[in-house]
């Protein structure tokens, strides 16, 4: 199929193609001027996958087009005739033929214009619907299909050669009846080509599979000369491939039963709802996003089909978005909408500030309808419901942690029964098994499991509806967690992004941005991190940095050495209120805050767009820490920088050290050599130094051990005021 840009002709195209020409057999024109937007990808020659050559995907601009179906020899012989890539799901019609007549041409570009201004009289309601037609491969594409085979009559197919075809037993694009027994589906065989017919049964499915293929009841082996094919609607195998090809060009993997293509454009959200469709694509177009990422590209028709997903992708890749306009599709379709009595979609988050900001994202991508949104919270909990039904019975959507959600399902002050859709974000912490409860010493729970995997589970348990949704997202999901994920799926499709291979670090790797540049930097001792950290700020770094430390006594410590030092610094960690952790983001949006000391609380999900550098003071306990404390910067495709301390201790405990150069190594970075001669795994004895096991790193502080040592003694000889030494 050629795909051409309304202002140009088919003879340029062909003349451009060079040899196209000769192997070009066009006959007619179908109807895919509907089609909103293609992606024109110039002619290859000498011919070759029609792929290779990919422009970089912010060049694709959309194009009214016509549609002008090629004569295949094979399946794969269309590589080397034009290689137009069409994205959606453009219905084909017509035979293919061999014309030079110009009149071809001519009618094509005729009857282009008349798409074109038909595609920009066409209501929103109408597109809306097609598209979602189109998106779950619906029957409406033989109705286009058939409206091709009309125009094609008008597009001056020559007759001769129609009579011919009739001879030869072909079908015929403009015969009615040749349309019912048309050739759908070929495979190819050993010898020649087997086409399957088309038994006029084709189920949706079948063509909005691109993994699956169409089923008929009889096929015909045609070889020798190259066949001719009038298909209506149904999805062909070179279509598949394109899908296919366009997939391995954007790294994105999905698997499992009847996955749905990628959505190419925000205009076709498969939304039956005109005006919420209208509401969406404005907040989409103020964000100023101008198509979706590849996650949001599969994961947005998955979760609009009603499938449950794992995803994987990139830090900074619109994992949120992905999630977040769908369940809005849903709350809107769903049947319960104006009743209220209890939330109909879920999202969860590991931390307080991720689920806040998650929420901020529902708002706004909702802004201008009536839904209700809140981020579960003890204040919202603790206040009271006129009502009696539970205090969270009037919100549509609820975004939460999971323990917060568990008290308030737990004192049932949430009802979970009428949940449709639960989206787990940050997946593989959410299925993390963490520290067991503390036991009594007859090895009974004293407390509630304090693991995210046992709270989430409890939380599944109360979604009673039917037919729940389950949707997981993250950037690292190593395979112990993705199998215990893919457990609580039902028929799930699987969708990652990035170079992904069953090598976890090949995972890790592709978790990071490419636009991050990383490296490892030596400061030989503890004492070194500091001297290292001002001669980076010194060198001049563009704020916002995030600086991660391992505990938050040393935050706090670290603090104390730079606040003096001119700086707009702060700390953010847990031991600090809910309060002050809001405020102090905003104030790093603001930019009233250029350095922020932090934990790995915020390692997780936080979408400080703007952040440059992100600095490991401390190097992070596992390369899945590391890929998400770096993915802080590099965000939305932004240029980000990632500086990693390390010490002569590092690297003798090796483990992280050595996982991590081997992301940053597959990631395209610098890294010795030697590096991957380190001892692997040995985990940190005493993690997160000062907490549970002991500090393990010394105290952050610009004196030096000799000074500390002089002070102490000093202190020791110091008579005290009562005449007594102090005591030791
Ligand atoms: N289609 C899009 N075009 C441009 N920018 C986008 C698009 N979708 C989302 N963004 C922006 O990308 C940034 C990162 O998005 P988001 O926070 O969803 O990433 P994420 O994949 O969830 O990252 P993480 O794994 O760190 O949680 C946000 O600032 C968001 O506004």
């Amino acid at each position: 199929m050629v795909l051409v840009p309304i202002a140009r002709t088919m003879e340029t195209v062909l003349a451009e193609s060079g040899r196209a020409a000769q192997n070009c057999n066009i006959v007619s024109v179908a109807a895919a001027q509907r089609a909103a937007t293609v992606c024109l990808e110039r002619v290859l020659h000498p011919p070759g996958l029609c792929c290779r050559q990919q422009a970089s995907w912010d060049t694709y601009k959309p194009f009214p087009v016509i549609t002008i179906p090629v004569n295949l020899r094979s399946t794969h012989e269309h590589d080397n005739i034009v290689s137009v890539r069409s994205i959606g799901f453009l219905p084909v019609c017509g035979v293919a033929g061999r014309t030079k007549e110009k009149k071809t041409t001519g009618g094509g570009r005729e009857d282009g214009g008349k798409g074109r201004e038909k595609e920009e009289g066409r209501g929103e309601e109408k597109e809306a619907t097609d598209d979602e037609l189109r998106l779950h491969g619906s029957k409406k594409g033989h109705v286009d299909g058939g409206h091709g085979c009309a125009r094609d009559k008008d597009a001056g197919m020559g007759t001769g050669r129609r009579k011919r075809d009739k001879q030869e037993g072909r079908p015929c694009p403009d015969d009615p009846g040749a349309t019912s027994q048309t050739p759908s589906l070929f495979r190819k065989k050993k010898k020649g080509v087997q086409w399957k017919e088309d038994t006029g049964e084709d189920s949706d499915a079948s063509s909005s599979s691109s993994s699956s293929s169409s089923s008929s009841s009889s096929s015909v082996t045609i070889s020798g000369s190259a066949p001719t094919l009038v298909l209506n609607g149904t999805r062909r195998q070179h279509e598949e491939d394109e899908m296919r090809a366009f997939r391995r060009r954007l790294r994105i993997k999905a698997r499992g039963e009847n996955v749905p293509d990628c959505l190419p454009s925000f205009s076709l959200l498969p939304c039956p709802d005109a005006s919420l469709k209208r509401t969406l694509l404005r907040n989409i177009e103020s964000s100023q996003w101008k198509e979706p990422t590849p996650i949001q590209m599969q994961a947005l028709p998955v979760l609009a089909m009603g499938r449950d997903l794992l995803a994987t992708a990139p830090t900074g890749s619109g994992k949120t978005a992905a999630f977040v306009l769908p369940t809005l599709l849903r709350l809107e379709k769903s049947e319960a909408k104006l009743l209220r009595n209890g939330p109909r979609a879920l999202l969860l988050a590991p931390t307080r500030e991720l689920a806040s900001q998650i929420c901020g994202e529902v708002q706004r991508l909702a802004a201008g309808r009536a839904f209700k949104v809140a981020v579960v919270s003890k204040a919202l909990a603790a206040t009271k419901d006129g009502a009696g039904q539970g205090v969270f019975s009037g919100y549509d959507l609820l975004v939460a942690t999971p323990m917060r959600l568990l008290q308030a399902l737990r004192e049932g002050k949430v009802d979970l029964r009428r949940v449709r859709a639960v989206i787990l974000d940050e997946a593989d912490k959410l299925f993390e098994l963490g520290r067991e409860g503390k036991k009594n010493t007859a090895g009974e729970s004293l407390e509630p499991d304090k693991s995210f995997l046992g709270q989430v589970d409890e939380i599944l348990a109360a979604c009673t509806y039917p037919e729940v949704q389950r949707a997981l997202f993250s950037a690292t999901l190593p395979p112990l967690i993705h199998d215990l994920a893919s457990s609580v799926l039902r028929d799930p499709v699987s969708v990652s992004v990035g170079l992904a291979s069953n090598r976890s670090n090949y995972t890790h790797a592709a978790a990071v941005p490419e636009s991050v540049t990383q490296e490892l930097v030596f400061v030989g001792r503890e004492e070194g991190k500091l001297l290292a950290l001002r001669q980076l700020l010194k060198q001049g770094v563009l704020p916002p940095i995030l600086v991660f430390l391992e505990s938050k006594e040393r935050a706090r410590e670290l603090y104390h050495e730079l606040c003096y030092d001119h700086l707009r610094v702060d700390v953010m960690h847990a031991g600090r209120s809910s309060e002050q952790r809001a405020a102090l983001l905003e104030k790093v949006r603001a930019g009233a805050v250029w350095v922020l000391l932090c934990t790995d609380l915020c390692a997780r999900g936080l979408d400080l767009r703007a952040v440059n550098v992100v600095v490991n003071y401390d190097l992070p306990p596992s390369c899945v820490t590391y890929v998400h404390r770096v993915g802080r910067t590099g965000r939305a495709g932004r240029a980000g920088r990632a500086v990693t301390f390390w010490t002569e201790r590092d690297m003798e405990e090796g483990g992280s050290l050595r996982a991590i150069a081997n992301v940053i190594k597959l990631s395209g970075g610098q890294v010795p050599a030697w590096m991957a001669g380190l001892k692997k795994g040995g985990k940190k004895k005493g993690r997160e130094g000062g907490r549970e096991g002991g500090r393990v790193r010394g105290r952050i502080s610009t004196r030096t051990a000799w000074d500390v040592e002089k002070a102490k003694r000093r202190k020791e000889r110091r008579p005290q005021k009562g005449g007594g030494t102090e005591k030791k």
